[in-house]
């Protein structure tokens, strides 16, 4: 009774992942005659699941090949005889272990039965769902009813999901309320989802806060992967992010950075203890915020209050992103506050659109080399000029203007809180960067913006820096398709986050001190911060990876320079190195959890 193996079984359409006996093929199982009857019929992934199937009668007569067995467009292997005849002959009426690609099937084997194809049929075909039910997820943690994981998540989400994929491996699926998500943790499976894959996990989930904006997502950072959303990028990477047009702001970054360091002069006369995340928080606020809309505090405008606050909403953890129907009940407050703030932001946009448009202000041209003067010259025009779709309004630009904000915010000045709180960890590494910095600037001047590209040390300290302390440390993206990755399966829609934290920390990679700040690491490699190399990517990579990146670090690599070239900078209280907290908070940026304060004393004591 040696046939090829046709189907001739009972309908199997109640298996997931089969959808009939026409999608089940056995190409090569012409030697294996598997006589079998179930002893119940129901959906077999539960019969699995509850391990009832195991109770199946089968008798092996004779193997010399394997099946191989299509499901849709995937072909797994059936079985592996050799272990199949071996453990047949030790225990011939015990239950059994079938490999199977990995994964094992128990069974009993039993002399002889029926005998008949059909049976068999229902025998390959299990085997086939258990192979799909394995597939369908990349391994993780049992979810509970409705909350999923999320408790797991706990006030330190990147160090939980970290701890969890030491567990589960780099690509671990877990459910965050009724949000199937997979999280990615190691540079390969990062190059995996954000390079050879880019274009299917190329959009963002939607926050439930885009509900309460006004402009919806017709900024950059939550637009939908497609037409538009390449429109809006280019715009921005071509008109407003230029390099030519990060230049023209150096000016403004060096007077601003100067009445800092002035500031900072006066508290190093007298000893004061300062507040270097706040300060540091105030500066690149003010900084940004004149760049992007001509403004940042003024008699009628507190552009920056609202950012600050805008940003803190939208970064806030909000259940209803995970848990929907919860939404309604918003008991968080969270959509009261967002749509106040957007409103009284809005007004503020408004209110300099309507400067703009004055025929009658003469303060035009003083200010038109703002973000927010380039944009509302490109009014009406067409966004991409060959296509002549998308034509700019007053709410694109609105849009644009609060991304260009509310993306950059916090950003630059997180990391310079982190660079500063382990050169004071690191006295050693803070001499180091001084020494280079006099050796090349010298002690008689400030440091100039393109003095930074001379400074290999500072370039390093400020790696260094991000890959320990990433300021987006769970990238979200989403999947726009069904797509099969590395083995697993992982459906159309399923939330991704690519956890920077757990990438940058990857003792596989980074050796066994990961965990220890030491610039040099990045002494004899060309590993740069571009997105080409997965194991540091804390601007993201791929076609959404930040087009931030030369405005960021060129705002990180200028404060922190002139921080150090200009002061010493000791600990507070006597403190010792070893004692300052590093806790982190994690929120719209992975900041510390308690600002970083310490005591300036002057360097340069014959500056022009
Ligand atoms: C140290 C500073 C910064 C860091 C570490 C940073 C990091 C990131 C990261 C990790 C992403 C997600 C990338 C991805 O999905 O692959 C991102 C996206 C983005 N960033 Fe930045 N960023 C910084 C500064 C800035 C600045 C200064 C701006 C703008 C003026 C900016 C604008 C954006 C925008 C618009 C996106 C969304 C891009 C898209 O979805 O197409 N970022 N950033």
């Amino acid at each position: 009774m040696l046939r090829p193996f046709n189907w001739i079984g009972p309908r199997m359409d109640f298996i997931p992942g089969i959808d009939g006996p026409s999608e089940v093929v056995a190409a090569r199982a012409t030697r294996l005659p598997i006589y079998s009857s179930f002893a119940k019929e129901g959906n077999l992934s539960d019969l699995f699941a509850k391990g009832e199937v195991f109770s199946t009668l089968c008798n092996v007569v004779g193997i010399e090949d394997v099946g191989n067995i299509r499901v849709g467009k995937d072909v797994h292997k059936v079985i592996k005889p050799s272990r199949l005849v071996e453990l047949k002959q030790v225990f011939p009426k015990e239950k059994f272990l079938l490999e199977f690609g990995g994964n094992c099937i128990n069974m009993m084997l039993e002399q002889d039965a029926s005998g008949e194809d059909a049976v068999r049929g229902w025998l390959v075909a299990a085997y086939a769902a258990q192979v799909q039910e394995d597939r369908t997820h990349p391994p993780g943690p049992k979810a509970l009813p409705v909350i999923g994981s999320l408790l797991f998540l706990g006030k330190f989400p990147h160090r939980a999901l970290q701890d969890l994929a030491k567990k589960y491996g780099p690509i671990m699926s877990i459910k965050l309320g009724q949000v199937p998500t997979i999280v990615v943790s190691s540079a390969e499976a990062a190059e995996l989802f954000l390079k050879t894959h880019d274009t299917v996990f190329a959009n963002r989930p939607s926050p439930q806060v885009l509900k309460f904006m006004p402009y919806g997502n017709k900024g950059i950072v939550f637009a939908e992967y497609g037409p538009y959303w390449r429109n809006v990028r280019s715009l921005c990477t071509t008109k407003l992010l230029t390099a030519s047009k990060l230049n023209l702001f150096a000016p403004l970054r060096r007077e601003e950075l100067g009445l800092f360091v002035k500031s900072l002069e006066k508290a190093a006369a007298s000893r004061d203890v300062v507040n270097v995340s706040e300060q540091v928080q105030e500066l690149l606020d003010k900084i940004v915020c004149k760049m992007v809309l001509g403004r940042s505090k003024d008699d009628r405008f507190n552009v920056q209050g609202l950012a600050k606050g805008f940003g803190q909403l939208v970064g806030s953890f909000n259940v209803a992103d995970y848990i929907s129907w919860m939404g309604i009940f918003d008991l968080q407050g969270l959509n009261g506050k967002l749509k106040k703030t957007i409103k009284a932001f809005d007004q503020v946009l408004d209110e300099i659109v309507e400067e703009y448009e004055d025929p009658s202000n003469n303060k035009k041209t003083a200010q038109s080399k703002y973000l927010v003067d380039i944009l509302l010259s490109l009014m009406h025009q067409p966004m991409d000029h060959s296509k002549h779709e998308h034509f700019i309004d007053r709410t694109h630009i609105k849009a644009i203007l609060l991304d260009m904000v509310s993306a950059s915010f916090e950003t630059s000045a997180t990391a310079i809180e982190w660079a500063m709180s382990e050169l004071l960890r690191h006295p050693r590494v803070m001499k180091k960067l001084q020494d280079e910095l006099s050796d090349v600037v010298g002690t008689n001047r400030l440091v100039e913006e393109y003095d930074l590209t001379k400074l290999p040390y500072l370039n390093m300290v400020v790696k260094e820096t991000l890959r320990l302390y990433p300021v987006l440390a769970l990238v979200p993206r989403q999947s726009s398709e069904d797509i099969t990755i590395d083995g697993y399966f992982i459906k159309e829609k399923s939330t991704i986050i690519i956890n920077l934290w757990a990438i940058g920390r990857d003792p596989k990679v980074w050796s066994d001190n990961a965990e220890i700040f030491y610039p040099e690491r990045f002494e004899n490699n060309q590993i740069d911060l571009k997105g080409h190399d997965f194991q540091l990517i804390p601007f993201g990579s791929g076609r959404r990876g930040c087009p931030g990146l030369q405005l960021g670090l060129t705002n990180l690599g200028f404060v922190l320079a002139q921080l150090m070239h200009c002061f010493y900078w000791e600990l507070p209280f006597n403190m010792s190195p070893d004692d300052l907290d590093m806790t982190e908070k994690f929120y719209a940026s992975l900041g510390r959890s308690k600002p970083l304060l310490a005591i300036p004393t002057c360097r340069l004591l014959n500056k022009a």
